[in-house]
C-alpha cells in the first residue's frame, strides 16, 4: 500500500529537543510518544505534518510536500491540511488504514507569549483517530457497524488456552465479549467484521496468531505493556464505576482480559473523553448459528467475493428505513439464532407487518424521518457532538412518541410490543426542551454559534442584540464616509487580521492620505488595486462588536453543554429507545420484503429434517429479474440427514441451487420469511459452505491445499445438526486424486458426520454410491436437447446426469469450431475406454468407509498411548524395564 519513503524517521540518538528550535523540540517529543500514528500538529488554521509523516501523508492524500527549516542539517519535509477540511483528509487516511494522532493547541498564543517571547504554545494529542474508533458522520458508513476487536488469551479452567474477544463500536456504544478456542478466532472475527484488531504485545509476537489475524483483512495493532493483565480488573471496575466485576456478567478470565484491553484502547484513543459504552454483553449463551470465515465469504452475506456490497445477500434483503435498523439486520443475518422460540417470535413480528400493510407503511414512513440516535448520542458523550446531534435526540423522542401512538391500538405480537414499550417511555419534557431551544435548521458545527432560538435565554438575546445593532451602525458609517469623502465605491469590510476596515480603490485612496482626511483616516494597507484605512470610530466599534459576538457565542456554547449534559444523563434510556427503533425497523422491513417478493414463513422445528418446496436464490433471482428473466424455483429434500449428490453440466445452475438452500436456512433462522413456496427446517446449528479450489483460483484466492484444509475442518466439525454445502470439492487436483477424495468425503459425511449435506460434483461415477449409502440421493440439472440444440432448464430433478456437456459449454463460449470438433472426437474415445474399465465397478468392489476404523483412529493406537504416558525422567531402572516389557506385550496384541 505504502510506497518506500525516504528515511526521515527519528533516530534513537535524536533526543527530543536536540539542536532543534523550541517548536521542533515540542513536535519531536509529542511524535516520539505516538510513533505508530501520523501526527496532525496544529498550527493556527492548519494541521501540519513533518518528516516521514509528511511524505506518507502527501503521497496518500495527493497534496503538496514542502519544507520548513532544517533539522540536523537537513530540510524538514512538511505538508499541511486546513483544519476546516480535516475530516475529509482524515477519511482518506483512515480508509487507507492509517492511524492519526490529532495534536491541538491547548492555549492561546497570547498566553504563551506571556511566559516569554520564545515560549511555544502548549500542545498535546487530544485524540487518536483510527479506523475502528471514529465517530464523525462523514467518517462512518451509516449502514454498517464500525467496531474494533480486542483479543486476549488466558488459560481456562480445564488448563487449555482460551481466547477472549471483545468488540466495541464507539459510534453506537455497543460492547460485546465472548470466549473461544484459537481455531474459532477467525470465524468469530469474520462474523464481527471489525475495522481494526488490537491485542497485547505478547500476543502480537506470536507469529502463528498474527498471521491468522492478518488474514482477516483488518489492520492489527499491538498495544504496549500497560494494556497487560495486571490492571485488567481495575481498569474495568474504574471505567464502569463499580466495586467488583461480578455485576458485569463476564464469565471467564479471557473475556475479562479482552474487555480490559478494549477499554484500554478506548481510553488511549479518546484521551480525556469518555464514550457512553454499554456494559459488555457476554455472548456465551447467545445461541447463534455458527459459520466460519470461509462459509461467510462463500455465501457472500455482507460482501461479494470481489469485496463489493452490491450483489451481496444483504444488498438485496435490506429494506430497512434507518441506519440503525440496517446495522441490526446485518447483525442478525450474520449470526442467525438457533433458539426455536426466539425465531418463532421474530417470524410472528414479520408476519404481523406482512398482514397489516397500512401499519407497515405508516411505521416505515415515520422511521425514515427519525435520525440516527445511537451515533448522535455517542458523539455528544465524546464532546464531539454538534447542534444537529442535539436536534437528532429531540427528533428521535418526537418520532418515538408518534410511532408509539400510531401503533397503540394494534394487537402486536410480543417482540413488537417490547419495542413499542421502549418507545412509549420517551421523555416528553426533554423533547419539548430541545425543540424549544434550537432553531429550525441548526448548523452542524457548534463553534460558529447561531443554533439557540431567540427568546430562550435573556443573556444570549442581549449580547446578540448588541452585536446586531453594531452591525447596523457599521452600515450607517459606510454611508456617511462615502458621502463625506465623495468616494462612491467606499466599502467597510472585515477580515480576521485587520478586523473592520475601510476599502477604497487605489486612485481615490491617495486623496485620503491628504488634508482634510489625513487626520481621521489612518492608512493600514495598500493592495494591488485598493487601499485600506481605519478610523477611531471603526476601531471602537470593532471592539464592541467582537466582544458582544464573543459573549453571545460563549453563552451559546454554555447552553449547548447544559443541554448535552441533560441528554447524557438519560443515555441508558435513550440507548434503549434507539434499540426499539432498530427492532421495529427490522421487523417492518422483513414484512415489506415478504410482501414485495412473495416470501413465505418457514416452519422451524427441532427435527433433523430439511424440506424446501419451490426455493429460489434471492440474489440471482433479483439480478435475473432486473434483466427481465425468470428464475426457475427448485425444491430440496434432505430430511433425516440425507446427502444429495448433484451432477450436471457447467452453467446449469448447480452452484446457485447449493447456495440458495444455505441462504434459506440463514434467512429463516435470522427471523425472515424465505424465498420458497414452503420450507420446513430442523434447526441448523452450523453451516458450512465450500467451493472447490479451481473456482476460487480464478480469483487468486485459494489453492488446493486450502480447499483440503477447509474440507478437513468440515469433516472434523460437522455434527448431526449441521448443513454442509460442498461445491466441486476435489476438482483442483488430478482426476483420480480428486475422485478419491470426493468419494471418501461423501462416505464420511454419510457415515460419520450423518448431517444434511449437498455435494455438487463433476465426477459422475459418484452417483453410483447410492447403491451402498441408503440416505444418499442423486440430483441432476434438467437439460433439454431439441434436435441437437441444448438448453439448460435450471431445473433440479432426481437422477444422475448422463453426460457433462462440458464440450457444449466450450462451444457456447466461442472456442474455435476445429477445437470443439477435436474435443468431441477425444471425448468419444475416452468414453469408450471408460466403458471397458468403468470406475463404477470399484464401487461394488471397495468396502465402505469403515466407521469402526474411524472410531479407532479417534481413540488412537494403544501402544502409542502407553508410550505417551511414560515419563522417563521419573522412572527407576527397574520401573523402566517393567514398562518396556509391558510395551512389548501391547505390541504383540496390536
Ligand atoms: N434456477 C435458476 N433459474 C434461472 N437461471 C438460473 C438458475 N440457476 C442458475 N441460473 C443461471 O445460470 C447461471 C449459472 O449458474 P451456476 O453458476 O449456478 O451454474 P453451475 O452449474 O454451478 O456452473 P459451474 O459448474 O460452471 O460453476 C447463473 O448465473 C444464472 O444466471
Amino acid at each position: 500500500m505504502e510506497k518506500a519513503v525516504p528515511d526521515t524517521t527519528l533516530k534513537s540518538k535524536d533526543k527530543p529537543g536536540e539542536a532543534a528550535t523550541p517548536m521542533m523540540a515540542q513536535y519531536l517529543e509529542i511524535k516520539s510518544a505516538n510513533p505508530d500514528c501520523l501526527l496532525f500538529y496544529r498550527m493556527g488554521d492548519f494541521y501540519e505534518l513533518f518528516f516521514e509523516d509528511a511524505v506518507r501523508a502527501s503521497q496518500s492524500l495527493g497534496i503538496m510536500l514542502t519544507k520548513r527549516g532544517k533539522h540536523r542539517g537537513e530540510d524538514i519535509p512538511m505538508c499541511g491540511v486546513p483544519v476546516e477540511r480535516a475530516n475529509d483528509y482524515l477519511q482518506k487516511l483512515i480508509a487507507l488504514g492509517h492511524r492519526v494522532a490529532v495534536c491541538e493547541q491547548l492555549e492561546d498564543p497570547a498566553e504563551a507569549k506571556k511566559r516569554g517571547s520564545k515560549s511555544v504554545v502548549r500542545r498535546d494529542v487530544v485524540r487518536l483517530v483510527t479506523p475502528g474508533t471514529v465517530t464523525e458522520e462523514v467518517l462512518l458508513d451509516p449502514a454498517r457497524p464500525n467496531a474494533f476487536a480486542a483479543l486476549a488469551r488466558a488459560r481456562g479452567a480445564d488448563g487449555e488456552m482460551r481466547y477472549g474477544l471483545a468488540c466495541v463500536d464507539i459510534s453506537t456504544g455497543a460492547f460485546t465479549a465472548l470466549e473461544c478456542a484459537e481455531k474459532d478466532v477467525p470465524s468469530e472475527l469474520a462474523r464481527l467484521e471489525p475495522r481494526e484488531i488490537v491485542l497485547p504485545e505478547s500476543l502480537f509476537a506470536d507469529d502463528h496468531l498474527r498471521a491468522l489475524l492478518q488474514a482477516c483483512g483488518a489492520p492489527v495493532t499491538p498495544l504496549g505493556r500497560e494494556a497487560g493483565e495486571s490492571a485488567a480488573e481495575r481498569r474495568l471496575t474504574d471505567f464502569y464505576g463499580v466495586a467488583t466485576l461480578d455485576g458485569l456478567g463476564l464469565g471467564s478470565k479471557a473475556e475479562i482480559l479482552a474487555c480490559a484491553c478494549a477499554i484500554f484502547y478506548v481510553e488511549r484513543t479518546q484521551k480525556a473523553e469518555r464514550p457512553a459504552l454499554a456494559r459488555p454483553m457476554s455472548q456465551r449463551h447467545a445461541g447463534a448459528l455458527e459459520m466460519d470465515a470461509a462459509t461467510r465469504a462463500n455465501l457472500e452475506i455482507s460482501r461479494t467475493l470481489g469485496g463489493e456490497r452490491e450483489g451481496s445477500l444483504l444488498s438485496v434483503v435490506d429494506l430497512t428505513a434507518t441506519p440503525a435498523g440496517a446495522r441490526l439486520l446485518a447483525e442478525r443475518i450474520g449470526a442467525p439464532s438457533t433458539d426455536r422460540e426466539e425465531i418463532a417470535r421474530r417470524h410472528d413480528a414479520a408476519a404481523f407487518f406482512l398482514k397489516h400493510p397500512r401499519l407497515r407503511e405508516g411505521l416505515r414512513n415515520r422511521l425514515k424521518r427519525a435520525p440516527d440516535l445511537a451515533r448522535a448520542l455517542s458523539r455528544l458523550s465524546l464532546q464531539r457532538g454538534g447542534p444537529r446531534d442535539l436536534a437528532a435526540v429531540g427528533l428521535s423522542l418526537l418520532a418515538a412518541r408518534e410511532i408509539a401512538h400510531f401503533l397503540s391500538d394494534a394487537e402486536a405480537p410480543a417482540e413488537i410490543a417490547a419495542g413499542l414499550a421502549e418507545l412509549s417511555a420517551a421523555d416528553v419534557s426533554l423533547q419539548l426542551k430541545i425543540a424549544g431551544s434550537l432553531v429550525e435548521e441548526p448548523p452542524l458545527d457548534r463553534r460558529g454559534g447561531g443554533f439557540v432560538r431567540a427568546g430562550v435565554d435573556a443573556e444570549l438575546d442581549e449580547a446578540r442584540e448588541l452585536r446586531d445593532q453594531s452591525r447596523q451602525v457599521v452600515a450607517g458609517l459606510q454611508a456617511r464616509y462615502a458621502e463625506e469623502t465623495l468616494i462612491r465605491q467606499l466599502k467597510i469590510k472585515h477580515n480576521n487580521f485587520l478586523g473592520f476596515f475601510i476599502e477604497v480603490p487605489q486612485a481615490q485612496g491617495e486623496r485620503l492620505l491628504r488634508a482634510p482626511f489625513e487626520n481621521s483616516f489612518t492608512h493600514r494597507q495598500t493592495m494591488a488595486d485598493a487601499m485600506r484605512f481605519s478610523t477611531r470610530e471603526l476601531v471602537e466599534l470593532d471592539a464592541r462588536i467582537a466582544s458582544a459576538g464573543d459573549r453571545a457565542l460563549a453563552r451559546e456554547l454554555f447552553l449547548f453543554d447544559a443541554l448535552a449534559a441533560e441528554i447524557l444523563a438519560q443515555s441508558p434510556a435513550l440507548q434503549r429507545l434507539g434499540d426499539g427503533f432498530a427492532r421495529l425497523d427490522v421487523f417492518s422491513a422483513l414484512g415489506e420484503l415478504a410482501a414485495q417478493r412473495d416470501w413465505r414463513r418457514p416452519v422451524i422445528d427441532e427435527s433433523l429434517d430439511f424440506e424446501i418446496v419451490g426455493g429460489r436464490h434471492p440474489v440471482v433471482e433479483a439480478s435475473l429479474k432486473a434483466q427481465g428473466k425468470i428464475f426457475a424455483p427448485n425444491g430440496c429434500e434432505l430430511s433425516g440427514g440425507a446427502v444429495a449428490v448433484v451432477t450436471g453440466p457447467n452453467m446449469a445452475g448447480k452452484s446457485t441451487f447449493l447456495r440458495q438452500n444455505a441462504l434459506i436456512v440463514l434467512l429463516a433462522q435470522a427471523g425472515s420469511f424465505v424465498p420458497a413456496e414452503k420450507a420446513r427446517i430442523g434447526i441448523v446449528d452450523r453451516l458450512f459452505s465450500r467451493v472447490g479450489a479451481s473456482d476460487d483460483l480464478a480469483r487468486g484466492r485459494s489453492t488446493f491445499m486450502v480447499e483440503m484444509v477447509e474440507t478437513a475442518a468440515i469433516l472434523n466439525g460437522a455434527g448431526p445438526r449441521a448443513l454442509v454445502i460442498l461445491d466441486e470439492i476435489g476438482r483442483g487436483t488430478a482426476t483420480f486424486d480428486g475422485l478419491s477424495i470426493a468419494w471418501a468425503t461423501i462416505e464420511h459425511l454419510h457415515e460419520v458426520n450423518r448431517c444434511r449435506a449437498i455435494f455438487a460434483t463433476h465426477f459422475h461415477e459418484l452417483t453410483q454410491l447410492t447403491k451402498k449409502l441408503p440416505r444418499l440421493v442423486n440430483l441432476t440439472m434438467r437439460v433439454a436437447d431439441h434436435a441437437g440444440e441444448i438448453v439448460f432448464l435450471h431445473e433440479v430433478i432426481k437422477g444422475a446426469a448422463d453426460r457433462s456437456y462440458g464440450v457444449h459449454v466450450a462451444e457456447l463460449a466461442g472456442l474455435p469450431p476445429s477445437v470443439v470438433a477435436r474435443a468431441h472426437h477425444i471425448l468419444g474415445e475416452l468414453e469408450a475406454a471408460d466403458r471397458r474399465a468403468p470406475v463404477e465397478k470399484l464401487i461394488d468392489d471397495l468396502p465402505l468407509f469403515s466407521h469402526a476404523a474411524t472410531a479407532q483412529a479417534k481413540a488412537g493406537d494403544p501402544l502409542r498411548e502407553a508410550l505417551k504416558a511414560i515419563d522417563p525422567d521419573v522412572l527407576s531402572p527397574r520401573e523402566a524395564l517393567a514398562a518396556l516389557y509391558e510395551l512389548k506385550m501391547k505390541a504383540g496384541k496390536s
